[in-house]
């Protein structure tokens, strides 16, 4: 019974991870899944695939741990945020594919709603600023694809959830029907300061309040699985966002502590305590935790381009083998070159919110080839990260000087990480567990079983594998920033 089953539901993988009564991870599992495109800016998923590939991951990941349910103290569920599901209670069956948060049909009714004048409530209330990325608009979406649908919502035949409500639903075999904090300030209907669903961000997206799922802590009882799921009834006691469960995993529990998570894009958290720090720089208020009735806040950058820059010289140009190569060419670079590289493929996120922008090249020589690409590529992320920075210094000028923890897949490249450091002047330390959404949501369900320690004992049990510290002189860092706002900007007036 010392063991606790990890399941982190991503945007195109789902992975099980089997942590012991340590909390060290001793067996995992992932499965891919089909990504749907049926129109230009739409992204679904299937639902039975979201779930039958967090099923085969948890029981390929218990076999290799030669685990059985039974062995298991509890569940913890981390999930991909603001991706909405709705379904009927009757059947259990979704009335549609999954909505992705990177979906962007619903931009014409977020810009509607922008032009009434709707959004400095929408942001005082949720936290969050009127973009098609959360789950709002998208819920409405679906409730307005039939006439009669609002009605038959009205009558409670309908249960909407994100990623986490729908797992649970499913293992409960339709027992449940809950969220945590975190993923309900991700949904624009959550009011995150009076701790319940908004009537006023309700009335405005026309979401009849009877298909919202209950809200809980983080760690809290969530139901227990069907004993036909995985061959025993398991408690799941932990459920938090992915990235929200990555800063638990990084023990950012204190105000003014910061992580970064490099994957595709990157999304960095920082920890602003009791208090909803509101932005002025379009960064988001969101829910960082809520533990023992408790809510702590975070303020939030997403980039959307991180290790997708390495995927596009990989995939799109072919100067690359391996995303790992990346180091290796980028030490060939030219130190005289400064090729810089603005990765706006899909827009540019926090703080801009530029769903238009395009990217671009900027310094290029007759000499400029793959190393000098490769190099700009790794420190693209560097840059993108310095202006969310800068914007959360600017809304709170409170925040400790900061120390940057990070993770995710482009975390293992020393170059991207070294750069960071040098443009932050800012130190930058990378975890000996990489896996830190998985170990998050463990930790969560470890808690309330009584199996993990508190908040600070997990603070102090954190260390860091590498510290990266800034190396670059000041006037240097100063200089390369300047050109870099210059090629932001110009990327922004084409
Ligand atoms: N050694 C590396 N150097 C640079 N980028 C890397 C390296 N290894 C992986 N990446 C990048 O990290 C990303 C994968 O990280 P991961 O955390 O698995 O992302 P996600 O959860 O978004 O799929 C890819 O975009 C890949 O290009
Ligand atoms: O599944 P990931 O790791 O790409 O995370 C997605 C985020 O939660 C979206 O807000």
């Amino acid at each position: 019974m010392g063991h606790i089953l990890a399941i982190d539901q991503g945007t195109t993988s789902s992975r099980a991870i089997v942590f012991d009564a340590a909390l060290r991870p001793v067996a995992q599992a992932g499965r891919e899944f089909a990504q749907h495109y049926p129109a230009p800016g739409w992204v679904e998923h299937d639902p039975d695939e979201l779930f039958d590939t967090c099923l085969e991951s948890a029981q390929a990941a218990l076999a290799r741990a030669g685990l059985a349910a039974g062995d298991l103290a509890g569940i913890g569920i981390t999930n991909q945020r603001e991706t909405t599901l709705l379904w009927d209670r009757e059947n259990g069956r979704p009335v549609h594919r999954a909505i992705v948060w990177q979906d962007r049909r619903t931009a014409e009714s977020c810009h509607a709603l922008t032009t009434a004048g709707h959004e400095p409530m929408v942001t005082e209330k949720s936290g969050l600023v009127l973009d098609p990325y959360f789950s709002a608009t998208k819920l409405a979406w679906l409730l307005d694809r039939d006439s009669n649908m609002r009605a038959v919502a009205e009558a409670g035949r309908l249960a909407f959830g994100t990623v986490d409500s729908w797992l649970i639903w499913r293992l409960t075999d339709g027992r449940v029907h809950a969220t945590d904090a975190t993923n309900a300030s991700r949904t624009m209907l959550w009011d995150i300061r009076e701790n319940r669903w908004s009537p006023e961000l309700c009335a405005l997206f026309r979401i009849p309040e009877a298909v919202l799922p209950e809200v809980r802590d983080c760690a809290a009882d969530f139901g227990t699985t069907d004993a036909r799921v995985l061959g025993a009834a398991v408690p799941i006691l932990g459920v938090a966002g992915d990235q929200q469960a990555a800063a638990m995993g990084q023990a950012c529990f204190r105000p003014g502590m910061l992580k970064a998570t490099y994957g595709t894009g990157c999304f960095a958290l920082l920890n602003t305590g009791e208090a909803a720090v509101p932005s002025s720089n379009r960064l988001l208020t969101t829910v960082a935790a809520r533990l023992d009735g408790r809510t702590t806040y975070a303020l939030e950058g997403a980039i959307f381009v991180a290790g997708a820059a390495v995927q596009w010289l990989r995939d799109g140009l072919g100067v690359l083998g391996r995303a790992s190569e990346a180091d290796t060419l980028a030490a060939r670079a030219d130190p005289a070159q400064e090729v810089m590289l603005v990765p706006a493929f899909t827009g540019l996120g926090a703080p801009w919110w530029a769903p238009e922008a395009r990217g671009a090249l900027f310094g290029l020589t007759r000499n400029a080839g793959p190393a000098e690409l490769a190099r700009a590529a790794l420190e693209s992320a560097g840059y993108q990260t310095r202006d969310l920075l800068d914007a959360m210094r600017a809304d709170w000028p409170d925040a400790p000087e900061a120390v940057l923890r990070v993770d995710g897949g482009m975390s293992a490249s020393q170059h991207a990480m070294q750069f960071l450091a040098d443009i932050l002047g800012a130190p930058v330390e990378r975890p000996e567990v990489l896996e830190t959404t998985a170990l998050g949501a463990a930790w969560l369900a470890g808690r309330r079983a009584g199996l993990y320690p508190p908040e600070a004992e997990m603070a102090a049990r954190w260390h860091a594998e590498r510290r990266f510290l800034p190396a670059m002189a000041e006037e240097e860092r100063a200089r390369r920033h300047a050109r870099w706002r210059r090629a932001v900007e110009a990327v922004l007036s084409v």
